[in-house]
């Protein structure tokens, strides 16, 4: 099995294989890079579930103004510890330093393989290969992960059993600040055996960064996706045309709407482009990304209660499972799958 990680360490690298330079558009080059990082949303969760009905009500309207606004907040004060954050980081690299015999199992073909390992997005449509390698496991309705290193898996257990409850209460909050009731997005898009899968991002370090791309500007599929990353930038989103570069509060949670909310939502909370940069010459970057989603088997269309006469339906109603089939057998790029639905 190929990774770029160890392709990186064994050649030490001075130049890079064309195949991975990236042509960057001129729409790029204009689009760098606004350094407004300060306006990103920040929601509070202890907010967001407080009795105090006041505090309640207004950090649901903020959930509901980032989601319209940007797609993307960070979210404090969610009750998820800090060593454990850390200790999911830490098994990741544990995981990537694997030799590649003891992830060979893993080399999965199949969009639904429960556990796959890989490179850039995906390699049989990728015109230019991506500076990265992948780990992606399904870890709901039934929780999947290597065995291998030591204790991984448990980790990654806890802590997706952690995030869950944090996404439970942003759904709650987000159903309620469209206007409907508590356990709607719950119950229309099946959650509580809805499919997530978690994505471990390994960014290895570059002698040239600014030639490649870690991953290129794309939405997610799913309602929403949760991530943490190690200490290294490189997440960028796209706000009124310009690129934004994402520089984590200490203890957050990165937030992005993906593109069934904006089907759900009739296109009033639209899935956020964005994509992850290299900026690092002797360092790798981890990210971890969990993307929720309904059952595979649940068709997502925009709600009826959120239909008008001014607000006629945008998106025809399509199966979770064809959605990520159409979006994986193409390239990365913004919105495209998104497109291929709209009405
Ligand atoms: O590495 C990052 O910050 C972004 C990762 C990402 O966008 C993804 O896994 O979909
Ligand atoms: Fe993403």
């Amino acid at each position: 099995m190929f990774s770029l990680k160890r392709f990186v360490e064994s050649n030490s690298l001075r130049s890079i294989p064309s195949n991975y330079i990236c042509q960057k558009n001129e729409d790029d080059d204009s689009m760098l890079y606004l350094y407004d990082a300060q306006n990103i949303p920040i929601i509070d969760l202890s907010n967001l579930i407080s009795s105090h009905l006041d505090d309640r009500f207004n950090e649901i309207q903020k959930l509901g103004d980032a989601c319209r606004d940007w797609g993307f907040f960070m979210l404090i004060n969610h009750g998820v510890s800090e060593k454990l954050r850390e200790e999911v980081l830490r098994a990741s690299q544990c995981f990537f330093d694997l030799r590649g015999e003891e992830k060979k199992d893993y080399v999965g073909e199949n969009v639904f393989d429960p556990i796959r390992c890989g490179t850039s997005f995906n390699v049989k449509v990728d015109k230019t290969l991506y500076w990265r390698d992948c780990l992606k496991c399904y870890v709901h309705p039934h929780f999947h992960a290597p065995s291998k290193p030591l204790g991984f898996s448990e980790t990654l257990e806890e802590y997706v059993t952690k995030i869950n409850e944090v996404i439970g209460e942003l759904l709650k909050g987000i159903s309620l600040s469209l206007g409907l009731e508590e356990n709607y997005i719950h119950k229309s898009m099946n959650i509580e055996s809805g499919s997530q899968l978690l994505v471990i991002n390994y960014y290895p370090p570059c002698p040239k960064p600014e030639l490649v791309m870690g991953l290129p500007a794309h939405t997610d599929h799913g309602l929403l996706t949760i991530l943490i990353q190690n200490e290294f930038g490189g997440l960028q989103i796209e706000h009124d045309g310009k690129w934004i570069p994402v520089n984590p509060l200490p203890n957050s949670f990165l937030i992005n709407t993906g593109d069934h909310l904006e089907i759900l939502t009739n296109g009033k909370y639209k899935s956020v482009v964005h994509r992850a940069v290299v900026m690092n010459k002797k360092a790798a970057r981890i990210s971890v990304a969990t993307a929720y989603g309904p059952t595979l088997d649940t068709i997502v269309r925009p709600a009826p209660e959120l239909l008008t006469k001014d607000n006629p339906i945008t998106y025809r109603g399509i199966k979770y499972r064809e959605y990520i089939q159409l979006q994986q057998s193409q390239q990365l790029d913004r919105k495209s799958c998104l497109d291929r639905i709209r009405i």
